[in-house]
């Protein structure tokens, strides 16, 4: 039985023979991938007030200055991506804002919003108007929440982080293994197509990284959620200084990934964060969202790398470059290998619109 679950019960059996087979992979025990991907997106951080205060992050604001971007923002923001060719909405945001800032609830409540899931799910709608599909990253959720959500979105996701009780997330209100695996779950059972991933650097160790993964391939067993695992590294900024995992633990961890997860779920790394090009060997696949036109909000200081740079990351791996969309193919009935009820009725009117948008999106299916 695995503690950080029990509190929700939720029964993940971790068995040690596992663990130990993690624990002496190396990256010679694994293949490159024959492609690597990206999605095209537009990032719409609607507030950076958080409930939680994790020590590595600089995105959430102190109390005082919670705000949110405005659905006129919002728009210019999805206009912007649009124009430029990109598929994905990112909505990426602090957790459950309205929970802790009465001045957020407050403004939620004079435009008319109940909640922030409320005002997400509008500002989805908009997404869709504009002719993007959106992948929401709102924190932790629950399954009536992804119920509703998921209407309007193509893919979701959250960081499952780690099941370690790390320092990182030490404080009263605070992220808990317990919470994120229900999270993940959460999503499985409301049939989200989901990302998910693990911060390496925060403070766990080698068998915490085993146990997280082995965590996401138990509940991706029950469900068949887990399109993408995010291997990504903690990196410096003004409000912190972690050090960063070494090259040498990435490329142990990205192993570690491959030969964890079912050959389906995409190893995930961030072109800006992570030294892609040295990974490759390692068997990522996948390069996430990458945006033509926004920042990464998240971690500011670390820009996107140009399609070019993208290019010559494949290059030098031998490998073919292609776009995606922010939901994989097997979701999609659209495609060969597809299945039908993942995504909604809306977000196959809008793949099947006949517009430049709808045309956009269906350009990219069935090709990786
Ligand atoms: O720009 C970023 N995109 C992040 N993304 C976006 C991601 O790369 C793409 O949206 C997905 O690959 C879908 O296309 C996340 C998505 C998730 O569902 C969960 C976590 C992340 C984390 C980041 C991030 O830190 N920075
Ligand atoms: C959206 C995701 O961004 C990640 N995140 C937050 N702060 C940092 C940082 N300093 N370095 C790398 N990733 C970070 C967390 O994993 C969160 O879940
Ligand atoms: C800016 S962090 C991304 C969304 C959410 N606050 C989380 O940590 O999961
Ligand atoms: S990582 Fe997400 S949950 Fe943690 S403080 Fe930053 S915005 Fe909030």
């Amino acid at each position: 039985m695995f503690p950080a679950a029990d509190e929700y019960g939720i029964e993940i059996e971790i068995d040690e023979s596992d663990v130990e087979r993690l624990l002496s992979v190396t990256p010679a025990d694994v293949e490159a991938a024959p492609s690597l991907t990206f999605s095209r997106n537009v990032f719409l951080p609607l507030t950076t007030a958080c409930r939680y205060t994790c020590t590595y992050c600089t995105y959430y604001d102190v109390p005082g200055q919670a705000s949110l971007m405005s659905p006129e923002q919002v728009r210019e923001q999805l206009r912007l991506g649009a124009d430029a060719g990109c598929t994905e909405a990112l909505f990426t945001f602090g957790d459950k804002p309205d929970d802790r800032y009465t001045e957020i609830h407050d403004q939620l409540a004079d435009w008319g919003y109940d909640s922030i899931v409320d005002y997400l799910y509008a500002m989805c709608e908009l997404a869709l108007e504009e002719g993007l599909l959106p992948h929401s990253n709102p924190g932790d959720l629950t399954e009536p929440e992804f119920e509703r959500l998921r209407e309007v979105n193509a893919s979701m996701g959250v960081m499952l982080e780690t099941t370690a009780d790390v320092d990182a997330h030490a404080g009263n209100r605070r992220k808990t293994p317990g919470q994120r695996l229900n999270t993940v779950r959460a999503a499985g059972r409301e049939r989200v197509p989901f990302t998910t991933g693990i911060l390496v650097g925060i403070g766990e160790d080698w068998r915490d990284r085993a146990e997280s993964l082995l965590a996401v391939r138990d509940l991706h067993e029950r469900h068949g959620h887990v399109q993408e695992l995010i291997v990504q590294n903690v990196v410096p900024n003004e409000r912190s200084d972690y050090e960063g995992p070494s090259l040498e633990t990435m490329r142990r961890v990205v192993a570690m990934a491959r030969v964890c997860l079912p050959e389906e779920i995409s190893v995930q790394v961030p072109p800006n964060l992570a030294p892609a090009r040295n990974l490759l060997d390692c068997g990522i696949d996948d390069l996430g969202g990458v945006s033509p036109v926004t920042d990464d909000y998240i971690n500011p200081d670390y820009e996107w790398p140009a399609l070019r740079e993208l290019h010559d990351i494949a290059d030098e791996g031998g490998v073919p470059l292609g776009e995606r969309l922010p939901v994989y193919d097997r979701f999609l009935p659209e495609s060969p290998n597809g299945d039908s009820d993942w995504v909604t009725e809306r977000i196959r009117t809008a793949l099947a619109a006949d517009d430049d948008a709808g045309r956009r999106y269906r350009s990219l299916v069935g090709k990786w």
